[in-house]
């Protein structure tokens, strides 16, 4: 696949690690305003760096947008005289719906949304996909680009918001989670390198058992809870002081930003 990267700052980077460490590309051009940053690509095979996002349009098929919102407007219309019926275009740019993307590039143009975290580097990501009409008939493709670096579910972009916070700022979250865990164990005894490599296995495990045994969380948790024991202790202490909820609260606050997007801002 000739794919081109518009925009390789932190997810665009991500993306490039994880198309390159799979070997799911036959060129890839990658964009930047400022190459320095990735120099670290520079020699790879059929990987291009370049400053030139039109030279990049029209060396590759699948074009992969990866600038924040308020520059993909004008990077559309710089791009869009070079665009033919070969190119897929797939942005990952967050509140930027297809409507507007359309409305620059057409809506015979095959455009599709994805949107991605940052684990996709490492081939771990849960991506969320939809498409503008047109876009159905290659949606395939991005599938089968994503799948290689992870996860994905087909979604209306109407819940494409919501997918943006619980997926992309998620690998946030859990960093956070993570990261408490891991005071957590430095507090109890463990030196920082051992509780990190406690959290992250543990977390992992966790991850691991829902997507492996298909169960609901409360029945993994009931095999852990012994009665009057030290885990049920634990567990509500932490549900008094809010964990739950806090997470709850601290999700639907992300969503809420997002909403409120001006245009002016994208
Ligand atoms: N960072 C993340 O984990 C995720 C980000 N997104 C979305 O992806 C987009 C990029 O986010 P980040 O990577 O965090 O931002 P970023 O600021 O790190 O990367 C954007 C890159 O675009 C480059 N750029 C700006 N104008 C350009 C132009 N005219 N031509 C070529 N390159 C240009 C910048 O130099 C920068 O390297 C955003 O729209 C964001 O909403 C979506 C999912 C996850
Ligand atoms: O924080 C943000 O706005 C972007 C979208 C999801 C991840 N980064």
């Amino acid at each position: 696949m000739k794919i081109a990267i518009i925009g390789t700052g932190n997810l665009g980077y991500s993306i490039a690690k994880g198309l390159i460490t799979t070997n799911a590309i036959t060129s890839l051009y990658l964009t930047k305003r400022n190459l320095d940053d990735i120099k670290e690509f520079e020699g790879y095979k059929n990987v291009m760096l370049t400053t030139d996002n039109t030279l990049a349009v029209r060396e590759s098929d699948i074009l992969i947008f990866a600038v924040q919102p308020a520059h993909l407007q004008a990077v559309l219309n710089e791009i869009v005289p070079f665009l033919t019926e070969k190119h897929v275009l797939i942005s990952t740019v967050t509140g930027f719906v297809i409507p507007k993307i359309e409305a620059i590039v057409g809506s015979d143009t095959f455009v599709i949304r994805a949107m991605p975290n940052t684990a996709i580097a490492v081939g771990k990501s849960m991506t969320c996909l939809c498409s503008n009409e047109a876009g159905q008939k290659r949606i395939k493709i991005a599938k089968a680009i994503f799948d290689r670096l992870g996860h994905t579910l087909s979604i209306p972009e109407s819940q494409m918001q919501a997918a943006t916070v619980v997926c992309a700022s998620g690998i946030a979250f859990w960093m956070r989670l993570i990261r408490a865990t891991t005071q957590a164990a430095i507090q109890l005894g463990f030196d920082a390198k051992e509780a990190q490599e406690l959290a992250m296995y543990t977390s992992e495990g966790a991850a691991n058992l829902l997507i492996t045994n298909g169960d609901h969380p409360e029945q993994e948790i009931d095999r852990v809870t012994t009665p009057k024991g030290c885990t049920i202790l634990g567990l509500n202490e932490m549900e008094h002081k809010g964990l739950s909820s806090s997470l709850i609260q601290g999700m639907v606050a992300s969503f809420n930003k997002i909403s409120n997007i001006k245009e002016a801002e994208l």
